[in-house]
């Protein structure tokens, strides 16, 4: 809870625990521009041997990890290929166009679900004259707006081992990864080795108050940071951050699980399919969003809003068992009166 709120709007707004201020103050800092931060240092090397590459740099937000992470793989004028819903498309503000001149196609999927052969055959060759090559192919694991849901890891093995034969690239916007990874099993090191560019979220779910972190090639991570030092994205002694995402590492990774039960029991008291929910997301169709969201503030839940007929809720770090059984008497509630 925040103050006497159920906050359950999203699980960017975990706040630091005590713990982790500690861990904070503590840090030890350099000057990352001159790569002298230890602590920032120590967490690249580690978040790259975690999800499989060579190397990694931590970024303010995973809306820069993602934009990077596609403009080393997509030069000006080639496209992104991705979902219709994908959030480098359609959350960040198009910035793939604004900052770096990518054009982009979107395939409209089965709710986030990944199909690797829809997404192929839409893919433009290179060296045709008169066509937008499609350099890379975005994938979102887990999907936003799929309600959390875990990507096959049949699909995304048969996109990349497609993608080796085609001279295409794979990003994987893997800001809920660590979700992924808890609901399914499998290994971070599995996913990240499914694409070239990997860009991963530690301010959400994990609770660190910013911080995301891109992992590729040693070339690639080289490239990265000249293109964040471009958007002015050099850090001095962030190393403070990078120590709250280090502890969110150390101890917050496991009990992401405790997030989907919270999300699980959530679905089962809204009478909301609870196969539907795969990791820390509710969603509710069919209610007058903007009424039911005014309604629940004024009972201290507060809910997103994905558009005018669906609510969106997000179990995390801030929210314990008797948060939860308070929203749902609330939203039960409030959903009835408005039914
Ligand atoms: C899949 C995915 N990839 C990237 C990002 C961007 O991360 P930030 O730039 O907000 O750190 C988000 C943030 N998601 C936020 C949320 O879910 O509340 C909003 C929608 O932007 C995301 O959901």
């Amino acid at each position: 809870t925040r103050g006497d709120a159920v906050d359950l709007r999203s699980d960017t707004l975990t706040r630091p625990t005590p713990a982790m201020r500690r861990a904070m103050a503590e840090a030890e800092v350099g000057d990352d521009v001159y790569r002298e931060d230890p602590t920032v240092n120590a967490l690249e090397e580690r978040v790259a041997e975690l999800f499989g590459h060579e190397a990694a740099l931590f970024v303010p937000s995973g809306t820069m990890g993602n934009q990077i992470g596609l403009r080393l793989v997509c030069e000006p004028g080639q496209e992104v290929l991705g979902d219709a819903d994908a959030h480098v498309l359609t959350y960040e503000m198009g910035a793939a166009a604004a900052l770096f001149g990518l054009s982009s196609r979107t395939v409209v999927s089965d709710g986030g679900r990944l199909s690797a052969d829809q997404l192929i055959a839409q893919v433009r060759p290179h060296g045709d004259w008169h066509l937008t090559a499609t350099a890379a192919i975005a994938v979102e694991n887990t999907h936003n707006r799929g309600g959390g849901l875990v990507q096959p890891l049949a699909e995304l093995e048969k996109l990349f081992a497609w993608s080796r034969t085609a001279g295409v690239n794979v990003h994987l916007d893997g800001a809920r990864v660590f979700n992924a990874s808890v609901a399914s099993g499998v290994p971070l090191a599995t996913y990240g080795r499914l694409a070239d560019t990997a860009s991963v979220c530690l301010s959400k779910g994990l609770g660190a108050p910013v911080g995301s972190v891109l992992v590729a090639s040693a070339e690639r991570i080289a490239a990265a940071r000249l293109w964040r030092k471009r958007l002015g994205g050099g850090m001095r002694q962030v190393g403070v951050l990078a120590a709250a995402a280090a502890h969110a590492l150390d101890h917050h990774l496991d009990r992401l699980a405790t997030d989907h039960e919270h999300a699980r029991l959530l679905a089962e008291r809204l009478g909301v399919d609870p196969a539907t929910v795969e990791t820390n997301m509710v969603v509710v169709d069919d209610v007058p969003a903007p009424a039911v969201a005014e309604a629940a503030r004024a009972q201290g839940v507060l809910v997103g809003q994905v558009s005018a007929r669906r609510v969106r809720l997000v179990t995390h770090l801030d929210v314990d068992r008797d948060d939860v059984e308070r929203a749902a008497k609330v939203l039960t509630q409030v959903i009835g009166d408005l039914a």
